[in-house]
């Protein structure tokens, strides 16, 4: 695929107009400077305006070419210039091998993260939930959750270890990145992929929401298989950005995750020094709104893969290291159907979080499942509707229900979820969740 349509999004009053390029796994390209980007070759001799010519691979170089990830970056100065690395406290950040304790098989839900009482940026304001897997080796994701009330200021972040998909569930970030700047606000959601540097710059007073950092397989679009040729979400809704480049001569601090470490560098220059790109290797960002949802229009609840966003495939078919669900506007028409999630016990974890509103399994408002909390159900634990969301549904008098008054995800992995000691032991862990499912009554009537 090539992508050179571009697209503009509404951009608040004061922030940057935005363009972007159009496309899921495209390989694009972009320049700032015009004449920036070589042609007919990657690495000519002397790249165009004095500028160094650098590979970025996402991927071995021969992998497959459905699975080849990388970009040819044109940039002020090589990565390579930079001055040694040195170990940095972790803060509240942690990483696979989760160690902290031995995985938990109840069900457990978290209220939002306390507003930070200090200075945080994002990367200050990243705090670990748990995963699985193990991050040198590629396997595996982690659930983070942040909240910031400063931007990262000649402050930069790249993460070795994952890609990063960020949900924001409250204020907008500007992502700048090497290859421009990208902005996310609540309801959409963006991806930086692996070792690619950004910084986060806030768009008001504070922002909030979760991180999938995916260690395994880059997320790719799910196969179609009878729905057909479209539907779920459209490639052509996916937006990376368009070159842009900062031409910063001061101390930088540049942030390295590195097999679950922080490494930090102070650089003299800004390494968002991209001044002409190509490839396949990018950030991106998707708008949930534009998910077109597929679901029954005749009886029963369908399982939640219908909603998959994006998946990271595992070497096992249809088994995903981690998929990306989201539980968007929707009809149910279902006859004769118990039309809120099902009762179930699933081999796969699940983790969820709400963006905005109520999720039609549960019940929210205080002490339930609120926007920036989140809950998580592990391999097999049992879990589904609670209790009022179970005697209202089975009462309920069926007609055709528009569900528009929340906005709900799910990273659902292959692999239990170990939590980090401080999600374990949270002030804002519910204690009482199980009781959510007391009292349902007995009904059998032999
Ligand atoms: O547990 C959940 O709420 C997630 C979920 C939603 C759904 O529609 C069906 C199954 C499922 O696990
Ligand atoms: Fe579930």
């Amino acid at each position: 695929m090539t992508g050179t349509d571009t697209e503009r999004t509404g951009a608040a009053a004061g922030e940057p107009d935005l363009a972007y390029l159009t496309g899921f796994g495209n390989e694009h390209s972009s320049e700032a400077v015009p004449g920036a980007l070589p042609e007919g070759r990657n690495s000519p001799q002397r790249a165009p305006l004095g500028l160094y010519a650098e590979q970025l691979s996402g991927s071995a170089f021969t992998e497959p070419r459905d699975h080849n990830h990388r970009s040819w970056l044109y940039r002020i100065r090589p990565s390579a210039a930079h001055p040694p690395y040195t170990r940095i406290a972790r803060r509240q950040v942690r990483s696979a091998p989760f160690t902290d304790s031995v995985p938990d098989p109840n069900r457990l839900r978290w209220d939002p993260l306390p507003e930070p009482q200090e200075p945080t940026d994002f990367v200050d304001g990243l705090w670990t939930l748990g995963g699985n897997g193990d991050a040198t080796q590629r396997t595996g994701m982690a659930v983070h959750l942040y909240h910031a009330n400063s931007s990262m200021t000649d402050r930069v972040f790249g993460d070795a270890d994952g890609e990063l998909l960020i949900v924001p569930e409250s204020g907008a970030l500007l992502l700048h990145t090497e290859f421009g700047v990208l902005r996310a606000a609540p309801g959409e959601v963006a991806l930086i992929p692996r070792g690619v540097r950004f910084r986060a710059v806030l768009t008001g007073p504070h922002a909030r929401g979760y991180v999938c950092e995916n260690y395994g397989r880059p997320f790719q679009l799910p196969d179609l298989g009878p729905i057909g040729a479209n539907g779920l979400a459209g490639a052509r809704d996916f937006r990376a950005p368009v070159a842009a480049y900062e031409d910063t001569e001061r101390p930088v601090e540049v942030i390295n995750k590195f097999c679950g470490n922080l490494w930090s560098a102070t650089y003299d220059h800004s390494p968002l020094d991209v001044v002409a790109w190509h490839g396949n290797h990018v950030p991106y960002v998707y708008d949930l709104r534009r998910f077109n949802v597929i679901g029954s229009i005749s009886y029963d609840h369908p399982d939640p893969s219908i909603f998959t966003v994006l998946t990271s495939p595992s070497d096992t078919p249809g088994l995903a290291g981690v998929d990306f669900v989201v539980f968007a506007p929707r009809w149910l028409v279902g006859e004769d159907t118990f039309r809120p999630p099902y009762f179930h016990r699933n081999v796969m974890t699940e983790y969820m979080g709400l963006i905005e509103g109520a999720y039609d399994a549960k019940t929210g408002g205080r002490g339930g499942f609120v926007p920036g909390g989140g809950s998580l159900h592990n391999m097999m634990s049992a879990h589904g509707p609670d209790r009022e969301t179970f005697e209202r549904a089975s009462a309920a008098e069926l007609a055709p229900q528009k569900i528009d008054d929340g906005l709900a995800f799910m990273f659902e992995t292959r692999w239990p979820l170990t939590l980090t000691d401080q999600a374990k032991d949270a002030d804002h862990l519910q204690r009482g969740y199980d009781d959510v499912w007391q009292g349902l009554q007995r009904h059998f009537r032999p």
